[in-house]
């Protein structure tokens, strides 16, 4: 892993996200399955996946087989997290609200759920049960009543699915599961197909295909974020745990080959532990061939002459997650501009918000954090403004209304407040 000055390291902020081929691949996928619908899902799946489907639809039966099948210890973590996730994404719900105002008009906020909502539950690389829970319980929270999954049929599962995923989906009481993935999935639920029925917005993570998909669909429907390759940003002093800093920066590099794990120092020490830490503990991971790819091309150890400079740095980096492993990690919170998830001091450890704590994993990514949140219960929410306006207010305010719709040189706007000034004011003597 590379170390080398914060000031000489470029931050990218691509405007083309993904390479040339990467997005006419997406483009030809998306086109492709809005022509040929369920045919294209079951080449693209047989293509990519290695499995071809007969049906594309789960059973109720898959659905069970899958929850049996499953170990029980893994059913009670499941649940754990659940609960942890409920309990914190119940915090963020909103009301509608009415203010009653003092001429009698009322004007208020209608927020009621989505209707339909696609989630989507990585599977390429690795099966993604926790990001069932993620997408799912705040579309329940919210109020969504038809909850749609796509996921990719992976090798290890029953009839190509990962049991583990359609446990997950079984526990929280989701039945209209798809066994097709990628741009392909992205596509049909934006497009529709013979199997699949169009759906109100697409929420989840996924891999570059996936995130491109989702930004191309964008319009037909609505999107959470772009929540591609994952990444990640230590800050660090001389006082970190150089073991925990290296573990914590191979979490996320073994998520894919374009995550990316960045370490910002104010210490030369620590710099250097970590780079020989992450060499070392990098052997012992099953997935060491993705994990040390995202480490040698996208990672780097970062050094700054002072805290306020890191803190500079990691505003400008705008990481999906970002861990704080200073002495004093509560101080410096306040000055984080940027940031998709905080975790602070030696002990949260970036898994535990991956898994169990309860806020979010679906995070934005590559520099999205400037302007995007992490997955959350509005995601699933629409809003409608409501207002009634009583006799009072109109003669009240009409004047005011006339003078700037005539200003835009909208009279018809101007005459429909006019005709009821003048009748209603007539009534009134
Ligand atoms: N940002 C977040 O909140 C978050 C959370 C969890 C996971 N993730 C990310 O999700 C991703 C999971 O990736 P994954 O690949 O394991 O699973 P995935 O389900 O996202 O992608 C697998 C699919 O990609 C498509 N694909 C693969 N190669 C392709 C190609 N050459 N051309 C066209 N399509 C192709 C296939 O359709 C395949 O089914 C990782 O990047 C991980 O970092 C992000
Ligand atoms: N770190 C990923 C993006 O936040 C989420 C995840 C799921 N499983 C393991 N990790
Ligand atoms: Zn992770």
């Amino acid at each position: 892993m590379r170390i080398l000055p914060a000031k000489e390291f470029a931050i990218k902020r691509e405007v083309e996200y993904g390479t040339v081929e990467q997005n006419q691949a997406v483009k030809n996928i998306i086109q492709t399955v809005m022509k040929d619908k369920d045919v294209a899902l079951i080449k693209y799946t047989e293509q990519f996946d290695g499995v071809r489907c007969s049906d594309l639809k789960v059973t109720a039966q898959e659905l069970d087989d899958a929850h049996e099948q499953v170990d029980a210890e893994f059913l009670t973590a499941l649940r754990k997290a659940s609960y942890n996730i409920r309990n914190f994404h119940e915090k963020q719900k909103r009301n509608s609200w009415m203010d009653l105002q003092e001429d009698g008009s009322l004007l208020g906020q209608v927020v009621r759920p989505l209707k339909r909502v696609g989630i989507y539950v990585p599977g390429g690389t690795a099966a993604y049960p926790s990001s069932v829970l993620m997408n799912a319980i705040p579309a329940q929270v919210a109020g969504v009543s038809e909850i749609v999954m796509v996921t990719p049929p992976s090798t290890n599962g029953q009839e190509g699915i990962n049991p583990y995923i359609l446990a997950a989906a079984k526990e929280l009481g989701i039945h209209e599961v798809y066994r097709v993935g990628g741009a392909q999935s992205i596509a049909a639920l934006a497009y529709g197909t013979e199997s699949i029925r169009p759906v109100d917005k697409i929420c989840g993570p996924g891999n570059i295909y996936v995130a491109l998909a989702k930004r191309e669909v964008y319009g037909v429907v609505d999107i959470d974020s772009i929540a591609g390759p994952t990444d990640i940003t230590i800050m660090a002093d001389e006082a970190a745990d150089a073991g925990y800093v290296a573990a914590d920066l191979l979490s996320q590099a073994e998520h894919d080959e374009m995550s990316s794990a960045i370490l910002v120092t104010d210490s030369e020490n620590l710099a250097l532990q970590v780079q020989n830490e992450v060499e070392k503990q990098l052997k012992v991971l099953p997935r060491k061939d993705i994990a040390s790819k995202s480490i040698s091309q996208n990672s780097a150890i970062l050094t700054v002459d002072h805290i306020k400079e890191g803190i500079e740095v990691v505003n400008q980096l705008a990481p999906e997650h970002l861990e704080v492993m200073i002495e004093e990690p509560m101080s410096i919170l306040g000055q984080i501009e940027n940031a998709g998830a905080i975790f602070l001091g030696r002990y949260s450890a970036e898994p535990v918000g991956d898994y169990f704590a309860g806020p979010n994993h679906i995070l934005p990514t590559n520099g999205t954090a400037r302007f995007s949140s992490p997955l959350n219960v509005d995601d699933f929410i629409k809003k409608s403004s409501v207002i009634y306006y009583s006799k009072d207010a109109i003669l009240q305010n009409g004047e005011y209304i006339m003078e700037l719709a005539r200003q835009e040189g909208f009279e018809g706007h101007a005459r429909s407040i006019q005709i009821r000034l003048e009748k209603e004011g007539r009534h009134d003597g």
